[in-house]
């Protein structure tokens, strides 16, 4: 890939429950921390073809106790006993790929989905994406032919925004479940420049970026593209956290995602931000009912945020029947307005960008 195409770094994720057999999830147990096979028990060929659908492959894989951790060429792909997190970005078509993720479930004995979400942050270049994700109402009729969802536009519509459909259903599960992803643009040039290709391998510029310190025994497998852009997943036990960047700066655009069980997510939050050092970010927190901080609203602490040099712009609290999913919207002090136009005419210079905005969008299907 040439450093001046342009490259859709906002990913498209795809997370899917399974109801277990007989529902046999212990009361308290984590669902995730189950020895059953389940999902992980869909042959590498089969998981090879879903990918193929989506437009992507494994690069690198790693089979923990718990789970099946895979970066893909664009992204990431989880699989525990009961949920298959699958995230790309780029122009891969995601959710072409979901009937086959549910035939091979069911081809593994799990035919019930229990819960399910579809999420991401609006597109660079919306129009060079193809069916069924051009728009998000195309894709929520997409959705709306399998599941009874609900969707959801949190942000500004005439600014960074996130959109998101799930189900609304009361579920069995009883113990907590967080996801928090940390969706980062406008980022600084030196923290960027660890992420092209140098002397450093893919291993070293994990440990010398700070991410191997972000959760201390994380097993962290990763990939560093040619000529620029890196990739990791990091398993520990039932949890993960994924990270991708593209580090272009016209672009430039990293997402750091994670279900690890906190009371508080500030002190990761932080560690993050200060890896990365964006001009900009959004936050989301889904947290269900059984979060140890009640709502997502509370899973971080606004001030300490604010206090490390964001202020925040936007916040939105999405209330559903079993959770809560906070939409925040920050932007760094020392960014400017200036910055922002600056990085408007960079863009327009990025060969392949320019070509894209100047293609009139398809017609909707
Ligand atoms: C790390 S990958 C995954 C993208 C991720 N969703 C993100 O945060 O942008 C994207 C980065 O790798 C670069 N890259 C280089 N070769 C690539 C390839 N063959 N496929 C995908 N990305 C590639 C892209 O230009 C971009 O900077």
């Amino acid at each position: 890939m040439d450093n001046n195409d342009f490259f859709e770094g906002q990913e498209k994720l795809l997370e899917v429950w399974f109801k277990p057999p007989n529902s046999t999830i212990t009361p308290g147990k984590h669902p995730h921390r189950d020895d059953a096979q389940g999902l992980r028990a869909i042959p590498r060929a089969r998981v090879e073809g879903i990918l193929d659908e989506a437009k992507c492959c494994i690069l690198d894989a790693f089979h923990g106790d718990f789970m099946d951790s895979y970066v893909l060429s664009e992204s990431s792909l989880f699989i525990t006993a009961y949920r298959i997190i699958l995230k790309t970005c780029g122009t891969t078509r995601l959710l072409p790929a979901l009937p086959l993720i549910v035939q091979a479930a069911a081809d593994v004995g799990l035919t019930e989905i229990d819960d399910m979400f579809f999420s991401r942050r609006e597109f660079i270049a919306p129009h060079t994406q193809e069916f069924p994700h051009r728009d998000f109402r195309e894709e929520v009729a997409y959705l709306d032919q399998y599941f009874d969802g609900v969707a959801y536009p949190l942000g500004r519509l005439n600014g960074d925004r996130w959109y998101l459909y799930t189900l609304n259903n009361q579920l069995h599960i009883t113990c907590p479940d967080v996801t928090v992803e940390i969706m980062m643009t406008s980022l600084d040039r030196t923290a960027m420049n660890a992420f092209y290709k140098s002397t450093l391998t893919a291993r070293e510029v994990t440990q010398q970026s700070g991410i191997a310190d972000i959760v201390p025994g994380a097993h962290i497998h990763e990939f560093l593209f040619d000529p620029c852009g890196y990739s990791c997943n990091a398993v520990f036990g039932e949890f993960y956290f994924t990270i991708h960047v593209t580090p272009q700066e016209e672009f430039s655009y990293v997402s750091f995602e994670t279900d690890v069980l906190k009371e508080d997510y500030t002190p990761m939050i932080l560690k993050v931000l200060d890896i990365f050092k964006p001009g900009k970010f959004s936050i989301n927190v889904f947290a269900n009912e059984h979060a140890p901080f009640g709502n997502a609203q509370n899973a971080f602490n606004i001030q300490q945020v604010q206090g490390a040099g964001f202020q925040r712009h936007d916040q939105q609290l999405c209330c559903l029947a079993h959770a809560s999913v906070l939409f925040g919207h920050f932007t760094s002090n020392t960014h400017t307005a200036i910055e922002d136009a600056e990085q408007h005419q960079r863009r327009q210079r990025v060969p392949g960008y320019k070509a894209l905005v100047a293609t009139p969008p398809p017609a909707a299907a």
